[in-house]
């Protein structure tokens, strides 16, 4: 048994992982915490998880964090920094859901997320933990960095053609819009049901913090810079990113569905829909799976790529999960077998 602690288990990710963690055989989740709620009983405040978990919230302990064999993340950013250092050291493994180590560069990360970086030094240290890049890196990783979710959805729709060299990688094109979850379980005004039901809107339209990690992600792929114009949006639903994206093809282009469908045929949980059946975000809810579509429109010289994933499951905790998985030689798709939920 992997014992197993989440810090931040209040937070909509929090409660995803123990969703998905309660359906895992090879894990004993031994500690979970948070500030406001120690004490108090996880099924108490989660009823869905009643018969499933005996544990109470406690205050996050470096020691009985250390103890543990992996300690997930689920908290915003500048927290994990915090405490990963001295985890690390006492061989406890990491899989960080927030966004601390998904930059390589200490100063572009200060540059957008607002703060000096507590632990630069680790960020050479840390895998990026999109399993379809870097399966064999995080295999052996002590400290995983697991995508953000419209960097997951945006990512594993361009992979295939960047890394073919087929379109131009200064012009890349990201419009996508995620459901209210996305923006965590914290009050706030926007994200009221009066607000967003009934309505759509960009947000971020000016830069979003997404950007640098996908650009770098993105380059690492292509072997070079790349540049990308993302602008995302709101959408009134719960769960569910639908990405699409466009991009110039540098010349008459092969079979693309065939070049997709190739390209991910081993991939567990990446499923390219047959040609002329486009993706929703509700046959991806609830499920550690990212549908796709290629299309070239009209046939002219642009290639659109439509992407979803469920943000709170490929989007976060279902890739944590995989990425635990692969870490300690299990089997990927433990305890991510879930089908989405229709309707
Ligand atoms: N929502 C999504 O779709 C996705 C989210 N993510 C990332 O996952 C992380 C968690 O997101 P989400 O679940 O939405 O966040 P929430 O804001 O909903 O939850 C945050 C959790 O972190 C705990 N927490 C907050 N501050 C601290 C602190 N200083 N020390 C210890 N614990 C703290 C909170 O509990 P308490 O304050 O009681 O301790 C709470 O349990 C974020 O970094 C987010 O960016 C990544 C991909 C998708
Ligand atoms: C709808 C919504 O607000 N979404 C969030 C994305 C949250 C997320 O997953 O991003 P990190 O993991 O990098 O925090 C946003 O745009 O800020």
């Amino acid at each position: 048994m992997i014992r197993v602690g989440i810090v931040g288990g209040t937070g909509y990710t929090g409660v995803e992982l123990l969703r998905l963690l309660a359906m895992h055989e090879g894990v004993e989740v031994v500690t979970i915490t948070s500030r406001a709620e120690a004490g108090r009983r996880v099924d108490e405040q989660f009823p869905n998880l009643r018969g499933y978990y005996q544990l109470a919230f406690a205050e996050p302990d470096p020691g009985v964090l250390a103890s543990c064999d992996l300690v997930f993340f689920a908290t915003p950013h500048n927290v994990a920094m915090q405490l990963v250092p001295e985890l690390l050291a006492a061989g406890t493994r990491i899989v960080d859901l927030s966004a601390d180590y998904r930059i390589r560069d200490a100063a572009l990360w200060s540059q957008w997320y607002g703060e000096p970086h507590a632990s630069p030094d680790l960020l050479a240290h840390a895998v990026y933990g999109l399993p379809e890049v870097n399966r064999e890196q995080i295999r052996q990783a002590q400290l995983v960095a697991c995508p953000g979710c419209y960097p997951t959805a945006i990512q594993l729709g361009w992979i295939p053609l960047l890394a073919r060299g087929l379109v131009a990688p200064e012009g890349l094109i990201a419009s996508a819009a995620s459901g209210a979850s996305g923006a965590g379980r914290q009050a706030k005004v926007d994200n009221l049901l009066s607000e967003t039901a009934g309505s759509f809107k960009a947000y971020g339209a000016a830069g979003h913090r997404h950007l640098p990690e996908i650009e770098q992600g993105l380059g690492d792929v292509a072997g070079g810079p790349v540049a990308v114009t993302f602008v995302p949006h709101l959408l009134p639903i719960v769960r569910g990113i639908h990405a699409t994206l466009f991009a110039r093809l540098l010349a008459s282009p092969p079979d693309l569905q065939a070049l997709f469908e190739d390209y991910y045929r081993d991939e567990p949980f990446v499923d390219v829909l047959p040609a002329g059946v486009l993706p929703q975000t509700r046959t991806v809810k609830g499920a550690n799976r990212c549908q796709l579509s290629v299309i070239v429109p009209q046939q002219r010289d642009t290639v659109v790529v439509l992407s979803v994933i469920d943000n709170l499951v490929k989007g976060a905790s279902g890739q944590a999960v995989q990425n635990m998985n692969i870490m300690f030689g299990l089997p990927e798709t433990a305890g991510l077998e879930q089908i989405g939920l229709l309707p």
